[in-house]
């Protein structure tokens, strides 16, 4: 089983800090969201994991290996970075003959992961009259020539059109299943939340949170319920008197905050208070993340403001 261990990695570029001390671990058997605000480092950490870069200090290595150690790295790992990475002239289907050769891989592996992509059906036709969503999937197919136990994605949704989304939320849910590492960013909360199952999230070049996703947005969001009753001051009353807040919103649906649908199904039932309809109101990881880099976004402002206020003599 391989993983990606990033140790106290920094990226200094200049004046500034891309990556700050960061330390984080990719599991295999699930996909981890790497999130963080524009700027945080996602794309240079990516890059120093696949030695496109060299680390000021620290290290980034997969299976214990420094990717630039590996023999054949397609065997090892698949990544996409730049969709547009691809040579215009070539077609599709010998831009990945090309790569598998190059990973003494065989020949039949580029019209497989093609298949794979959706593009059998234009393979033969040159990467410059692609699309971006093609281009994107022949991107992804590239990652996965080597059949890498660790697969690395920057942005996969890009371009894509509604179908593509379902397929790549599914190839990422079985590359997991299948007992690979998974690494993907992405600023497409829904998304994200359709396909990790743990995440990581930077910000400016710091580690902000590295857990599993529903403990994130568990610990950020508070739990609601939502009921709806034709007796909406009775709820209401009967609610305040143990402690809840209700608001009504439409339909005779009332939003109890901080609740858990057990609570409030014990609560009001035998009162006699008409419930029709009882249901938790799941926190978004959308809430979370936005919850989170505020919080950071207050921070750096306060910090900022103290460290620029003048200093006393
Ligand atoms: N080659 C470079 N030279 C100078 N600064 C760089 C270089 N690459 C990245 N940076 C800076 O490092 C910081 C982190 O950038 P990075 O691209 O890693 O962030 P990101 O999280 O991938 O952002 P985005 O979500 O916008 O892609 C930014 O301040 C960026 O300007």
């Amino acid at each position: 089983m391989t993983s990606i261990d990033v140790q106290d990695l920094t990226k200094v570029y200049g004046t500034t800090r891309a990556v700050d001390h960061l330390t984080f671990h990719v599991e295999p058997g699930r996909v981890t969201g790497f999130l963080g605000p524009n700027g945080a480092g996602k794309s240079t950490t990516l890059r120093l994991v696949l030695g496109l870069d060299r680390p000021t200090s620290g290290t980034a290595t997969i299976g214990g290996r420094a990717y630039a150690t590996l023999d054949e790295p397609l065997r090892h790992v698949g990544a996409l970075l730049d969709a547009q990475a691809a040579h215009g002239a070539r077609t599709a289907r010998d831009h990945l003959r090309v790569l598998a050769a190059s990973n003494r891989l065989p020949e039949r592996r580029a019209d497989e992961v093609l298949e794979e992509a959706g593009l059998a059906s234009v393979a033969r036709r040159r990467v410059r009259t692609y699309s971006l969503g093609m281009r994107q999937r022949l991107g992804i197919a590239a990652a996965l020539l080597g059949d890498p136990p660790v697969v690395l994605l920057d942005e996969p949704s890009n371009g894509l059109d509604p179908e593509g989304i379902i397929w790549i939320r599914e190839l990422l849910r079985r590359l997991a299943r299948e007992g690979r590492a998974v690494l993907v960013s992405s600023h497409l909360m829904n998304e994200t939340a359709s396909f990790a199952d743990h995440l990581v999230v930077l910000g400016r070049g710091r580690l902000l949170a590295d857990m599993p996703m529903r403990e994130f947005i568990d610990a950020r969001v508070q739990p609601r319920v939502r009921v709806r009753t034709t007796d909406g001051a009775a709820l209401r009353e009967l609610l305040a008197r143990h402690g809840y807040d209700a608001v009504e919103g439409a339909d005779e649906r009332w939003i109890v905050h901080h609740a858990r649908v057990d609570d409030i199904g014990r609560l009001t039932s035998g009162t006699g208070v008409p419930i029709l309809e009882l249901a938790a109101e799941e926190g978004t990881l959308e809430q979370a993340y936005l919850d989170l880099t505020a919080t950071e976004a207050e921070f750096a402002a306060q910090t900022s403001k103290t460290s620029n206020q003048p200093q006393e003599a």
